[in-house]
Formats: structure tokens, sequence, C-alpha cells
């Protein structure tokens, strides 16, 4: 092909893009439903491929190139929030009409929020299985829970700043859950305190609260909306629905990040 054969359509691949909605039902509102969350999936897409770079980039010890993407990964994710308030616009009857056809499926499934969980640090295995009949999306989780995740990388570079860190953090099996640690904490801390002398660690560790900031401003409009539009019914997906999701709202992939600041 040459260039002069590259149309908008072609290069964007629209006739596929827009040839993969397939609203199982004749309800109007259910457009707005697979569209919101194939858009969701695209960003999570840009974000993975973002994370895998900045990741790169904060084990080769180039913080400053880091932060520009994970700025960008923040930005992404305020956009992902204020599609909840497109969503929001369908009313509980017109999401009745045709929640029956979605019978377990669930966003609790989606590898690629997973994946996304674990490159940032938040590893629990047990999320592969809803992928067994998706061999490259459970390979694409396995290989982020098998490797140090963002926050183990971003400790990683602290150690390199000098400072004394046990050995348990700097070597673990990587593919389980990260527990915090108060060594870890004291080092932060003493970049928190002392900022002229560690911009570059500081500046890093502040778009990684940027991210957690805006996870956490997401998965509140989650429940919030979810309550809006089936209150407290059980989700499909086979949890209790808000009561699950209010449970996940706690986490965070920095946890000493938040936790230094009480002793600030
Ligand atoms: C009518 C709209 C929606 C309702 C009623 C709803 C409801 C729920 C419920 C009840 C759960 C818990 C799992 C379950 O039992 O199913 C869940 C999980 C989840 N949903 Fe939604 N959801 C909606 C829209 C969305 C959208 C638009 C997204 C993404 C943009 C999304 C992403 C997720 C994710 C990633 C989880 C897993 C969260 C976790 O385990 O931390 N959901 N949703
Ligand atoms: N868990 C939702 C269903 C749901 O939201 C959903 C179903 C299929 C594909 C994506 C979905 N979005 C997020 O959970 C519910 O309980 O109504």
């Amino acid at each position: 092909m040459t260039t002069s054969d590259m149309t908008y359509a072609r290069y964007l691949a629209l006739d596929d893009l827009l040839s993969a909605q397939h609203p199982v039902s004749a309800e109007h509102d259910e457009l707005l439903f697979i569209v919101i969350h194939q858009t969701k999936e695209l960003w999570l897409k840009q974000i993975v491929a973002e994370l895998h770079e900045a990741k790169a980039m904060v084990r080769a010890g180039d913080l400053v190139p880091a932060y520009k993407i994970l700025a960008r990964v923040s930005r992404i994710q305020a956009v992902m929030t204020l599609s909840w308030d497109v969503l929001a616009t369908m009313t509980p009857v017109d999401y009745t009409r045709f929640r029956g056809v979605l019978g377990t499926s669930s966003g609790f499934q989606s590898d690629q929020f997973r994946t996304v969980e674990y490159l940032l640090g938040l590893k629990d295995e047990g999320f592969v299985r809803f992928q067994e009949d998706r061999p490259h999306a459970a390979a694409a989780m396995e290989q982020a829970l098998d490797q140090p995740s963002l926050w183990d990388d971003a400790i990683a570079a602290l150690a390199a700043a000098g400072f004394d860190l046990p050995l348990g953090v700097l070597e673990r099996d990587w593919r389980q859950p990260y527990r915090p640690s108060t060594a870890v904490e004291d080092g932060w801390l003493a970049v928190y305190r002392d900022p002229d002398r560690y911009w570059p660690l500081y500046q890093l560790a502040e778009k990684l609260v940027d991210i957690d900031d805006a996870t956490a401003t997401w998965r509140h409009k989650h429940v919030t909306t979810v309550e809006r539009i089936i209150g407290f019914k059980q989700g499909t997906g086979g949890t209790a629905g808000v009561g699950y999701l209010s449970s996940t709202l706690p986490k965070r992939a920095f946890p000493e990040l938040w936790s230094l600041r009480t002793r600030l």
C-alpha cells in the first residue's frame, strides 16, 4: 500500500471498530452501555502500554521522562471517571430492561482492569481464572503478576538513591500481594521531609499519588453510579454489589505514600 492509498477509515480500522457493537436486546440504551465499556477497554489498553513504558524508565533511573507518562495515565483516568456521568443518564428502568442479557458477565472479569492493578502493585492471582477461554488475556495477566510492579520499581529507585532497605523488600515473590513496610515508609518520609534534597524521587512519588487518587475517585464514582442505577441489588458477577464495591474503596497501590502523611 502506498501512502496515497491511506485513508482515515483504513488507518483507524474503522470498519472493524464500528462493526464490533452487538446489542443482544432491542433496548435503546444497550448501545450506550456497550460503547461506554468498549471505550473503557480502549483506554485501559493505552494505560497498560503507558505503564510498561513508565516502569522501564523508572527501572533505568530515568525518572524525569517517567513523570510525563505517569501524568498521562492519571489524565486518562480522569476521562474514564467523567464517563460515569454519561452512563448515569440511563434510568434504573432503562437498565433493567436489558440487564438480563448480561447473564453473569461483569466488569469484575475485565482482564485489562486487573492487569492495570497488577502493574501498579495490587496483586491478586485469583482473577486469572476468569480468562480460561482467552489464553492471550491470561498470559498478559500472568506476565504482569510475575514482574515487579511500578511500586516495586519505585522502591528500587529509592534504594538506588542510598536508602537502606531490607532484602525482603527488594527481592521477593512478586506474585504475592505487597505488604507495606516500615523501612519503605521511613525512606519516603525522608524524601517528603526534605524535597530540596530529593526532587526526582519526590516528583515520582507525587505522580504515583496522583494515580492512586484518580483510581480512588474512579472507584468512588463507580459505586455511587451503581447505587443510583441498581440500588442494593446483587451484582451480575455474583458479589453483593454496592457492599462489595464499597469494600474496594480503601485499596491503595502505593500505601506508604499515604500512611507517611500522618507523620509529617
Ligand atoms: C449500569 C452500570 C454498571 C453497574 C450496575 C455495575 C455494577 C457493578 C457491580 C455490582 C460490580 C461488582 C461485581 C459484580 O458482582 O458484578 C462491578 C464491578 C466492576 N465494574 Fe461495574 N457496573 C456498571 C458499569 C461499569 C462500567 C461503565 C465500568 C467501567 C468503565 C465498570 C467496571 C467495573 C469493574 C472494573 C469492576 C471490578 C471492580 C473491582 O473488583 O474492584 N462497571 N460493577
Ligand atoms: N455488574 C453489572 C453488570 C455490568 O456492569 C457489566 C456487565 C457486562 C459487561 C460489563 C459490565 N460492567 C461493569 O461491571 C450489574 O450487576 O448490573
